[in-house]
């Protein structure tokens, strides 16, 4: 296994020349567009690992997913799903053409910006350090990596230019989706930068493909909520790419503008990427490439 990821690693990584880091989160822009690694975790238990690692690995939209399954062991799907929705937008992920275009909707779904913000305000905690405190410890319990931290200063350089997720979030307050605009935006900027490894994202892709169980066996998550995280995965988790990656790799996965993708074969494998590089979509060029490839060779799609 370890020489044909080595061996995609090397393929792909002439690839990333052609994506870019992200530039609105300017300290992403100090990332290597040419690093690129992967780790994958399969039900024989094996962790097996190639490439690099690049710095400033946060989690950025992956923790959408997080964040949903939280909210939801929270308040449950009806108070949740009363305020997002469950379709697919075909507009970017932080788009809010179609809220405005059909007046008084709520967000399509949780993978967008303005669903996710939604979401995070939806967790249970009287502050913003004990709403975020709660969802590190899920993180942290799905990873089983007690050293996930925050990255504070990816957290920094973003809330200081977020000016776009900040627009959003006053639409939603003038909408009554949310309470609190700073508190809110607070909770899933830091959400966002929560740092971890692609180890750290194949153990919870792991944790997601065994329906809630985690690596070393401890039931989690309710499988029906992992269930339904991954079937979001499916339809949106890969922005307005989601179709196109349907077809050609088939498998739930979750990406970031970190250049990270949390990957999910449900009963077979956890995988974790990282490569900075990003396609026009937002979705890391190499680590797209290299989940085509590996999903045609291990005959992975779940279709
Ligand atoms: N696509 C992403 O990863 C977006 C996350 C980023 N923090 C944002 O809100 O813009």
């Amino acid at each position: 296994m370890r020489e044909l990821l080595d061996q995609l690693i090397e393929k792909h990584r002439p690839k990333c020349r052609e994506g870019e880091v992200p530039g609105y989160i300017p300290i992403l822009r100090e990332q290597n567009p040419l690093s690129l690694g992967i780790t994958v975790i399969s039900t024989d238990q094996e962790i097996v690992s190639a490439g690099d690692c690049p710095v400033h690995s946060t989690l950025q939209s992956i923790s959408k997913v997080f964040a949903l399954i939280l909210a939801i062991m929270d308040c449950g799907e009806q108070e949740v799903f009363d305020k997002v929705g469950m379709e697919p937008t075909g507009d970017p992920f932080n788009s809010i053409y179609k809220m405005e275009v059909f007046s008084h909707a709520k967000p399509l779904n949780p993978m967008i910006n303005a669903g996710a913000m939604i979401v995070s305000s939806l967790i249970k905690g009287s502050s913003v350090s004990e709403k975020v405190g709660r969802l590190l410890y899920l993180v942290r319990e799905m990873a089983e990596n007690d050293q996930i931290q925050i990255n504070e200063e990816v957290f920094r350089s973003e809330w200081e230019h977020a000016h776009r997720n900040r627009a959003l979030a006053h639409f939603l307050r003038e909408l009554g989706l949310i309470d609190d605009v700073d508190e809110t935006l607070e909770v899933y900027l830091r959400q966002c930068a929560i740092g971890v490894d692609c180890v750290d994202l194949a153990k919870m892709g792991f944790c997601l493909a065994q329906y809630g169980r985690t690596y070393s066996g401890k039931q989690l998550i309710p499988p029906s909520i992992a269930r339904l995280v991954k079937t979001f995965m499916v339809t949106c988790g890969m922005y307005n790419a989601s179709g196109e990656f349907a077809i050609k790799v088939g498998i739930p996965a979750k990406s970031g503008v970190s250049g990270g993708i949390l990957a999910s074969v449900p009963r077979r494998m956890g995988i974790g990427i990282f490569g900075p590089a990003l396609d026009k979509k937002g979705n890391s060029i190499g680590g797209v490439a290299v989940l085509e490839d590996l999903s045609r060779e291990w005959n992975l799609s779940i279709f």
